[in-house]
């Protein structure tokens, strides 16, 4: 399991970089409000450290090997999703231009492990020059495509980085996300859009501008309403195409039950700190091998 490896979002999970809650918020003068939700408030480290122990456990005992973040130091106040920091395809790891100040140097905390990772040579990447931006949040490897999400974090300069690498064996799908002008806080394509099961995909289609086709014709959706959005109800992690892990909440319910109804496991668990930061728990996970 020391091959970088993911073809599909929903294919057994076995290697997973989870978020670190340790040393969180260690410092408040380094912190750096990143997004909407947080400017509602931050949530203390007592709440996170419950949730996240119990997270991994839970990953644990289906036999996912998980692995956390390196401190790397107070002026990196957050590295609760790890998500962001980049993102495996096929056989390669491709490092994010991320956006943020604050979070820039969250790669120095899964570097060890990246490089511990065999892959197809050159098999970590790193997009050149500041133009491009692009955040693992807003790829989605799966059925032969990428999707990237151009949004608040991914621009086209990232599409492009990524169809000049991949293009020869993906099919690259440019995804437009509604802005913050349009009205509609999608800060990543993972927060609109998250194929689970076989063929079902979580979906919340005002966060589009437009829902490409092929998101229309391969897959069966469960769509989200804006109040499940904003909860993050799109953003569970699947550990194989018949388990997904989902926030316990009241406002998750309906789309936990929905995704029964089509026959997938939903472990349903208590995760109220790390959305208040703005990730669930796609966010808060780096697959590095599903096999
Ligand atoms: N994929 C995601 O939507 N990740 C959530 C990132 C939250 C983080 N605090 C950020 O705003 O960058």
């Amino acid at each position: 399991m020391n091959t970088f490896h993911q073809y599909n979002e929903t294919d057994p999970l076995k290697k997973v970089i989870i978020g670190r809650y340790q040393g969180y918020r260690a410092e408040e003068a380094y912190v750096e409000i990143v997004n909407e939700e947080q400017k509602k408030g931050l949530p203390d480290v007592q709440e996170l450290g419950p949730e996240f122990e119990s997270f991994k456990h839970h990953l644990e005992a289906r036999g996912v090997e998980v692995l956390v973040p390196q401190y790397v130091g107070k002026f990196v106040y957050d590295q609760l999703t790890p998500r962001d920091i980049g993102i495996t395809i096929g056989n390669k790891f491709v490092m994010s231009n991320m956006v943020n100040q604050s979070r820039r140097y969250e790669a120095a905390g899964i570097f060890p492990m990246i490089n511990n990772m065999k892959g197809e040579e050159p098999a970590i990447l790193l997009p050149p020059g500041n133009d491009i931006l692009l955040e693992g949040g807003d790829i989605l490897v799966d059925k032969g495509n990428i999707f990237v999400g151009i949004s608040q974090r991914t621009n086209e300069a990232g599409f492009d980085f990524l169809e000049e690498v991949f293009g020869d064996r993906f099919n690259l799908v440019p995804v437009y996300c509604r802005s913050l002008d349009e009205g509609k806080n999608v800060l990543h394509l993972d927060c609109t859009f998250n194929p689970v099961g076989r063929q079902h995909a979580l979906i919340y289609p005002d966060g589009f501008r437009e829902v490409p086709g092929i998101i229309k014709d391969e897959y069966q959706w469960i769509e989200i309403n804006a109040e499940e959005q904003a909860e993050l109800a799109t953003n569970v992690i699947s550990i194989n195409q018949d388990t997904v892990i989902s926030r316990d909440h009241k406002k998750c319910q309906r789309v936990n039950d929905e995704m029964k109804k089509v026959g997938i496991e939903v472990i349903e668990l208590p995760f109220d700190a790390a959305p208040a930061t703005g990730g669930s728990f796609r966010c808060c996970t780096l697959p590095l091998v599903r096999a």
